[in-house]
């Protein structure tokens, strides 16, 4: 039976913001993840939205600085934000670029030597994690949504693509969106799985890939992306890659270019309630 250990509570809009660590399974390491409880967990089991955070980020910059307690408290969801890498294992290389390793998962399960061993964190995050959550807290199995930020984005996409049906909805804000194309994922897809640009396992772990070939129940995807964005100018994000994709293999995708917003929290906090409002309505259809 998988324990897990109180670090943190506070109360926020009538629930708690509360942070966990646990000895993850798939990652071979302790990890920390954040949960909010609404007020409507003391009445019984809710739906549950999981965020996956970006590059540099651990459990706390989502809950900090998201502002998203007040509308997971009123559409009575839970957000679980868990970190973005394993912790603390020492491999070598590990800490030396803030684009890899240590807060980089980038949510594939790593292929290659030394990282195949504890960078899971697709297994982790779609599998060991939501496992975890419906055992210890009051959350409908069954009713999931995933949402994300960049790196997070990234990810969120992956796991609705690679398990049709698994996820109720999804939602990205300035989302890393044809990773074998932009210099973080050919970095992060030649360190964790090997091989070079064109390997078709590269593609596996791409969304703009894995939309062309998706079959599975109808998706309404929902893209927040700032104008003033640097990473999108350094052609990073690449969102016109996955629209053009998505639009051949007929797949939704609502891309609201945000006008003169950037990459940071700021942004994200502004348009959030508009991404728990979009899985509430799937989440309590
Ligand atoms: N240090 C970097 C910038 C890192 C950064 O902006 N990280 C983003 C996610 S980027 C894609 O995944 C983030 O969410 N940061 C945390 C925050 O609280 O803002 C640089 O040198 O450019």
């Amino acid at each position: 039976m998988p324990e897990i250990t109180l670090v943190s509570q506070n109360k926020s809009f009538g629930g708690w913001q509360k942070v966990f660590t646990h000895d993850s399974v798939e990652l071979k390491c302790k990890m920390r993840f954040g949960v909010y409880l609404p007020p409507q967990t003391e009445q019984g089991p809710v739906p549950v939205i999981y965020w996956l955070s970006g590059l540099e980020c651990t459990e706390a910059n989502f809950i900090q600085k998201g502002a998203a307690q007040k509308y997971a408290a009123q559409y009575g969801v839970i957000i679980v934000a868990p970190d973005t890498s394993p912790r603390g294992l020492n491999i070598p290389g590990e800490d030396d670029d803030w684009d890899f390793g240590t807060g980089a998962g980038f949510y594939v399960d790593a292929t290659n030597e030394p990282w195949k061993n504890n960078y899971r964190m697709y297994s982790y995050v779609t599998k060991e994690l939501p496992a975890l959550i419906n055992e210890k807290f009051p959350a409908i199995p069954d009713r999931k949504s995933i949402a994300g930020h960049s790196m997070g984005g990234h990810g969120a996409f992956i796991a609705v693509l690679k398990n049709p049906g698994l996820y109720r909805s999804v939602s990205a804000m300035s989302p890393i969106c044809n990773p074998i194309n932009c210099p973080w994922g050919k970095k992060a897809f030649n360190g964790y799985l090997g091989g070079v640009e064109g390997d078709s396992k590269w593609k596996d772990w791409d969304s703009t890939e894995l939309i062309k070939k998706y079959n599975g129940p109808q998706l309404d995807i929902l893209i927040d992306q700032g104008t003033n964005d640097n990473f999108l100018t350094k052609s990073q994000l690449l969102p016109e890659n996955l629209v053009a994709a998505a639009k051949e293999s007929g797949v939704a995708v609502n891309l609201r270019l945000q006008e003169g917003y950037d990459h940071s929290y700021y942004f994200i906090s502004t348009f959030i309630e508009d991404h728990i409002k979009h899985h509430a309505k799937y989440l309590k259809a």
